[in-house]
């Protein structure tokens, strides 16, 4: 079995254990279920914004851990105020050492996009996306079926959120496309085997509709390289790894953004 196989069972044990634990009608009722969500794209094309969606991730089955110190509310401010478009939060538990908590913090502290980072594979989990204030959910190509991209892509949107779906491939993109998207993503990383490969951005970006934002995600570390992707069509840059992995991952992208 792969890592994402393993990744997907657990994920099945951890949202019944949720489902047992918070109805559906507590979710609607709690205070950020109210809200409007952001505009992904609002932020994204903003011009005194980056296009930087700047990830807080403490592990990741690829690296290990990553930061065990950093606090999620300050890490994200800080991000937010070098001009971060949008804010990424792992929610994963086992995987990522991801919490709900994270989601909570990062709202309380921030006005601009958040993205629930996890592999949604139930409705509920957008239901959760939305009470915890979140603006932004990913499908991911290669543990979904069309339909089920379609269904939860129009669930999310029904509900105000922006639907970023993730593609590593042509046969992912090709099959999942559906009008129920707000922004595509390229995955550098094949979260199957962990490897990793700018030029699948490259590669891909001509094959995206221009009706979708166009997000390059994963292994980018090098600020130069983000002039090449916007000069080639994307529209935002997911960052994780190479701010989280330093000591002070606001003022890392502060660096890496006065770099670009
Ligand atoms: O840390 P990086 O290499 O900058 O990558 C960030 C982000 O793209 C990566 O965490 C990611 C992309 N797709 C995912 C799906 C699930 C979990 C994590 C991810």
């Amino acid at each position: 079995m792969n890592i994402l196989d393993k990744i997907v069972l657990r994920k099945q044990q951890e949202v019944a254990d949720a489902k047992a634990l918070v109805s559906i009608k507590d979710l609607e009722q709690s205070t950020h279920f109210k809200r409007t969500p952001y505009s992904f794209k609002e932020f994204l094309l903003a011009e005194d914004r980056t296009g930087i969606i700047a990830e807080f991730k403490r592990r990741s089955p690829s690296k290990g851990l990553i930061n065990g110190t950093a606090d999620v509310a300050e890490v994200t401010k800080a991000y937010n105020y070098a001009g971060a478009s949008a804010l990424s939060v792992l929610t994963d538990v086992d995987f990522f050492g991801g919490k709900p908590d994270d989601i909570l913090a990062a709202r309380a502290a921030n006005d601009i996009p958040i993205l629930r980072k996890d592999f949604m594979i139930d409705e509920y989990q957008i239901l959760e996306a939305k009470a915890w204030g979140a603006d932004i959910i990913l499908l991911i190509a290669s543990i979904l079926t069309p339909k089920q991209i379609n269904d939860f892509g129009k669930f999310a949107q029904n509900l105000g959120l922006n639907v970023l779906l993730e593609v590593h491939n042509f046969e992912e993109l090709d099959r999942s496309i559906c009008p129920h998207l707000d922004a595509i993503g390229v995955n550098n990383r094949n979260l199957g085997d962990f490897t990793v490969n700018i030029q699948t951005s490259f590669d891909l970006v001509n094959k995206i509709p221009n009706e979708f934002l166009k997000i390059s995600e994963s292994a980018i570390s090098n600020p130069k390289i983000i002039s090449d992707l916007k000069a080639a069509g994307f529209n935002g840059f997911l960052i994780g790894e190479n701010f989280m992995k330093t000591d002070n991952p606001g003022l890392a992208m502060q660096e890496f953004v006065s770099e670009i």
